[in-house]
């Protein structure tokens, strides 16, 4: 049998994702990694248990009859089929023809973003319950945990990427699920009040001050600052570090006016607080750009006074996360140890126990594939392939439904 004729034998066989789900016309999300759908079993199919799915396109080129894969495509599967945490998601199949790689992850109708937007529109539920912050912050620490275990830092934590298992699943609602959306498209939207901003934005309201100042270390410390910063954002339903300036990515990380929010809100670092302070690329920078003397009646405390969190447990946690130096920042491990999550109301399992689940449904996306060509099916300049991309077939896709031996380029 010829290569072609193998082929097409091939693409008989397989479970088309098409004849399993439908899925079309519920796109939740889209971005540079790719496009998320809400996939419903169809009847006939006895392979998925009758519930909610995810199913995310994955972007691949179509080069001289070639898929071929991004490196970042191939990172996120490589990655999610080592993980498996009841607080991550988790993404169960793998399905691909000839043009196309789709992942099937459990649905999650709910996010931190979406829960915070709810409060700040809402007149009568303005803040999210007690309850509802500690179960949402004590299940993300323990994925976080689970990652920082096993040495993966996750790099962009905010609340569109803690996602929130919804109504249905009477196993796992109100469970968190930590994704990497992977939605940051560079975006150049009007100047917008923090209620209505999209989820996707690039925003760098959850950079630590060490990522700002162009350290070259990538630390857990990191992504404890930001969780930090959801933390806070939680207790009051505002970005913390809110900085209505919405910039592109610069060539360095340095941004001034995030650190200016920084410094605004706690306080400019002292040498003694922060000893390796000196030591950071952007350190010269930061002299000549800001006065210390300038920021000497700024502290936490005193910008969160108004939510009346002085002397209370969640924010003497808050404290420790935002601690300005990552050395001294707390870890995972040691923030479930503390005595925050071992004071009532008790962290539960489903974050929305005993309350009935406010938050809206995802809205569905217009669905652009149906009239006009896709993303994967543009041509990349050769040049920019080699850099890029590995052809498909050069990469062990274990797990894949129905995988057969693939033909050898
Ligand atoms: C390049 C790259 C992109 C993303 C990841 N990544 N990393 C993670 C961990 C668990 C490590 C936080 C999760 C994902 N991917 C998604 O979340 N994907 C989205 C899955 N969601 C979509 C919406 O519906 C629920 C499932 C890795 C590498």
């Amino acid at each position: 049998m010829i290569g072609r004729e193998f082929i097409a034998e091939l693409e008989n066989k397989r479970e088309k994702v098409e004849n399993l789900f439908n899925f079309e016309k519920f796109k939740v999300g889209s971005g540079t990694y790719g496009q998320v759908f809400q996939a419903f079993p169809k009847t006939k199919n006895k392979l998925f248990p009758k519930k909610s799915y995810a199913l995310k396109l994955i972007e691949c080129i179509d080069h001289k009859q070639n898929m071929i894969l991004s490196m970042s495509a191939c990172r996120e599967i490589a990655l999610l089929r080592e993980l498996k945490h009841e607080n991550l998601i988790q993404l169960n199949r793998i399905f691909t023809d000839q043009r196309k790689v789709w992942l099937l992850f459990d649905y999650c109708e709910h996010d931190i973003w979406q829960i915070l937007t709810y409060h700040r529109k809402s007149e009568t539920d303005k803040f999210p319950s007690k309850g509802l912050v500690k179960s949402l912050m004590f299940q993300m620490f323990q994925g976080i945990s689970y990652l920082h275990n096993n040495w993966i830092l996750h790099r962009d934590l905010k609340p569109a990427n803690i996602l929130v298992v919804g109504e249905g699943s009477k196993i796992e609602r109100g469970r968190v699920k930590i994704g990497d959306m992977g939605f940051a498209r560079l975006f150049n939207s009007p100047l917008k009040t923090f209620v209505d901003i999209d989820p996707v934005v690039v925003t760098f309201w959850y950079r630590a001050p060490e990522l700002l100042l162009d350290t070259k270390h990538y630390t857990k410390a990191i992504d404890i600052w930001a969780i930090g910063c959801i933390f806070a954002e939680l207790l009051s339903t505002k970005p913390l570090f809110y900085n209505e300036e919405e910039k592109l990515e610069t060539s360095t990380p340095y941004n001034r006016e995030q650190l200016h929010k920084i410094f605004t809100t706690m306080g400019f670092p002292k040498i003694e607080e922060w000893h390796n302070l000196k030591a950071m690329p952007c350190y010269e920078r930061l002299t000549k750009d800001f006065a210390s003397a300038a920021y000497e009646k700024r502290s936490l405390a005193a910008t969160l006074s108004k939510y009346k969190l002085q002397n209370t447990s969640e924010f003497r946690l808050l404290e420790k996360f935002l601690t300005m130096d990552p050395t001294k920042r707390i870890t995972a491990e040691e923030a479930l140890k503390d005595s925050y999550f071992y004071e009532e109301p008790l962290p539960n399992a489903d974050a929305f126990y005993g309350m009935k689940i406010p938050y809206p449904p995802r809205k569905y996306l217009p669905n652009e594939e149906n009239n006009n060509r896709t993303q994967h099916q543009q041509q990349l300049p050769p040049r920019q392939q080699q850099q890029q991309n590995i052809p498909l077939q050069q990469i062990p896709l274990p797990g894949i439904v129905k995988q057969e031996p693939r033909i050898q380029p």
